[in-house]
């Protein structure tokens, strides 16, 4: 700005509007500082967001590869497991030197010696403590049975097939594994939770549903790819001809339960005619599985323990229940799967005293049926009791309960419990024609009020001429339940129908008259309701393997089974320390005295380390090994061994066999008794 020659009016004029351009420059500059703060700050939003991102996305990654790693373990350890279980002949494949079969599988002798240790326990824990009539009925079963239980016409799966290749999968499988993989890659929360819902439902749809489902997701034949079949039913159920002249059908029994059903009426007089008792039985049950898969768990011959326990309906409590009611497990009730929460730990007695179990005796049977898989080995962290939902019942049960326990292949269901009420015994009745009812005697008499029908005969014969006589019977042979629905229509509309083998008649006040009468009556006459236990016992041993299952830190990597000596398939091995005849007449003492006292025992003389001999039995799971050696020919002293401690005691060979005993009927403890009485001998060779 030139300031010569200017007035000072002008002077300051244009002061003012310098200083005003100056003011417009600040403002400039400010706003313009401003957004490049702004920026700054949008810029380091959007880094944060960028580094947020990132971290989101490793997380994902990570969760991801856990999930996977998550898998991956499970399938490496089931792997390790199945190949130690095959090697020691715990299962072999059926008919394996042919290819083998699907969904058929043979116990080797250490898998034959666990079922054969569960069953023991299992009969004395349930038939022998709680009375039992024991039976075994044959596994071929007449048309007529299985048609009156309802397995004809409902013991069905539905399958789809690969259409070109013709490989059979079950529709609900299919769909349920689809799904899985479907949600755990869903991100969206609300389709997810969508997703679920479906799952939930599983078990639900019906043929048209599963049908629109699998279209609705696009599912394809897995591996293949290729276009499925719409849904069919298929029987599960092994089909055969009783007889030569193939005009009796007879099926493979899917459940041994039917076979007590049938004998109610003889185990009820051989029982004195008392209520409650309960029936038992252990046998094979057959299912043509579809897709057997799932190793051990599905297959298509196992052995099953049913307990039919009759009752009066209208009383289900059990003399027994005390003793169970303060054991706290796992429940997991109803309420809990709809509202998507965890599993609660309840005693049994609060269980009931909520109304969460149904009755006390099948409350009773819940705990011992838990106290019998905690003793067999099962971990009771890994064991639950799931209730059924409502849609999962049949629609006579009243309850139902199944024993789960976790497994590398989810949560499987190994006893299903449920009170079925009435149902077989009705249905059985209704189609043999034979009473199927027991009597309960009243300690006094009681008065009461009950309908008295009269045939009113000369009318009756006026009428029905010649089917007087059968009109006669089928009044007579009413229920309560229908008299005082005939009394009714008497009584309003004045004529009633009457259903008979020939047809419909029609019955008026004149042909009958029905009246309420005072009675003594002496006791009462029911159907009684069933509570039935239910036990798949290969898939109990199976879960117990895995349970049982570990490698033992160290650089050989010794896989152990931790069975308990209930389950164990050898109680005791015996070693010589060297392959020499010095040691051979000790080594015989202490394999007799160990037959003497009821053990298992194996004697094993082969050549090789003491170690390696340790680990061989380790790897079948014996719980104790005795070893004979040097000092054993001084001071006729052997060692004892205890597998999972690896400790070592020195005993006398004399006793030996007694205290093996009482630890494996768990009379006695290896670390209060055995540690503490015995002196300890440090383990050289392990
Ligand atoms: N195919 C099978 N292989 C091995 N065990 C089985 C099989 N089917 C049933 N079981 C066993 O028999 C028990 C009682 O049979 P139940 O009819 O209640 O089973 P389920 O409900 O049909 O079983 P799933 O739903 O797993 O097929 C089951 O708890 C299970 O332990």
């Amino acid at each position: 700005m030139a300031a010569e020659g200017m007035t000072p009016e002008e002077l300051e004029a244009a002061l003012q509007a310098k200083a005003q351009e100056t003011e417009k420059q600040a403002d400039t500059v400010r706003a313009m500082k401003a957004k490049k703060e702004e920026k700054a700050v949008v810029a380091a939003a959007v880094d944060k967001l960028k580094e947020l991102k990132k971290e989101l996305a490793e997380l994902t990654k990570a969760q991801a590869a856990s999930d996977t790693a998550g898998a991956d373990n499970k399938q490496v350890f089931r792997a390790n497991l199945n190949k130690v279980l095959e090697q020691n002949l715990f299962f072999i494949p059926s008919f394996k030197i042919y290819g083998g079969v699907g969904g058929l599988y043979d116990y080797g002798p250490t898998g034959a010696a666990v079922k054969s240790n569960l069953t023991e326990f299992w009969r004395s824990h349930f038939v022998l403590e709680e009375n039992m009539l024991p039976i075994e009925c044959p596994a071929v079963t007449p048309h007529c049975v299985l048609k009156a239980s309802g397995h004809v016409d409902r013991f069905l799966d539905m399958m789809v097939h690969d259409m070109e290749t013709k490989a059979f999968f079950r529709a609900d499988h299919l769909l349920g594994d689809f799904l899985e993989k479907l949600i755990a890659a869903e991100k969206d929360a609300a389709k997810k939770h969508e997703l679920e819902l479906v799952l939930a439902r599983l078990d639900e749809y019906k043929q048209e549903e599963l049908g629109a489902l699998i279209k609705q997701f696009d599912i394809k034949a897995p591996e293949t790819g290729n276009a499925l079949s719409e849904p069919y039913p298929f029987n599960l159920m092994f089909q055969t001809q009783i007889g030569p002249a193939g005009n009796s059908i007879g099926f493979m029994r899917p459940e041994t339960a039917q076979g007590i059903f049938v004998n109610f009426k003889e185990l009820l007089y051989y029982n004195g005619n008392k209520l409650p008792f309960a029936a038992a039985q252990i046998g094979q049950s057959y299912r043509n599985e579809i897709a057997p898969r799932a190793g051990l768990l599905r297959v298509r011959e196992f052995t099953q323990f049913e307990i039919e326990h009759f009752v009066d309906p209208e009383d289900k409590s059990h003399k027994k229940f005390k003793r169970v009611a303060d054991i706290a497990f796992n429940l997991y009730p109803r309420e809990e799967q709809l509202q998507a929460k965890g599993t609660v730990k309840l005693s049994l007695g609060d269980a009931l005293s909520k109304g969460i179990i149904a009755n006390e005796t099948l409350a009773y049977f819940i705990g011992r049926t838990y106290l019998f898989l905690e003793k067999a080995g099962i971990d009771p962290e890994r064991m639950r009791f799931r209730q059924h939902l409502q849609h999962e019942m049949a629609h006579y049960a009243c309850d139902c309960w199944d024993a789960e326990i976790e497994c590398s292949y989810g949560w499987v269901e190994c006893v299903g419990l449920a009170d079925r009420s009435a149902f077989d015994l009705d249905a059985h009745s209704k189609a043999s024609k034979v009473d199927l009812t027991a009597f309960k005697k009243f300690d006094k008499p009681i008065e009461t009020e009950v309908l008295q029908l009269d045939p009113q005969m000369k009318e009756v014969g006026k009428v029905f001429k010649k089917e007087a006589g059968l009109v006669k019977d089928a009044l007579l042979a009413l229920s309560d339940e229908q008299k005082t629905t005939m009394q009714a229509q008497l009584e309003g509309a004045g004529e009633a129908e009457l259903a008979m083998e020939s047809g419909t008649v029609k019955i008026t006040p004149d042909t009958v008259k029905i009246k309420t009468v005072k009675k003594k009556i002496s006791g009462k006459t029911f159907t009684p309701g069933v509570i039935e236990p239910s036990f798949g016992i290969g898939r109990i041993i199976y879960c117990l393997y895995e349970h049982s299952f570990y490698t033992r830190p160290g650089s050989e990597q010794r896989t152990v089974f931790r069975f308990s000596p209930v389950a164990a398939p050898i109680k005791c091995t015996v070693f010589p320390l060297l392959q020499q005849q010095k040691f051979e007449e000790s080594t015989a003492q202490v394999a007799e005295a160990l037959t003497r006292a009821g053990l298992s025992r194996k004697v094993d003389e082969t050549g090789a380390s003491i170690g390696k001999r340790y680990a061989r039995t380790d790897e079948i799971g014996v719980p104790f090994a005795i070893t004979v050696d040097h000092t054993t020919l001084e001071d006729n002293t052997v060692t004892l061994r205890e597998r999972d401690s690896m400790e070592q005691v020195r005993i006398p060979l004399l006793e030996v066999a007694e205290v093996v005993r009482c630890l494996c009927e768990q009379h006695i403890s290896w670390k209060d008794d055995v540690m503490s009485k015995y002196p300890r001998q440090e383990a050289k060779e392990e």
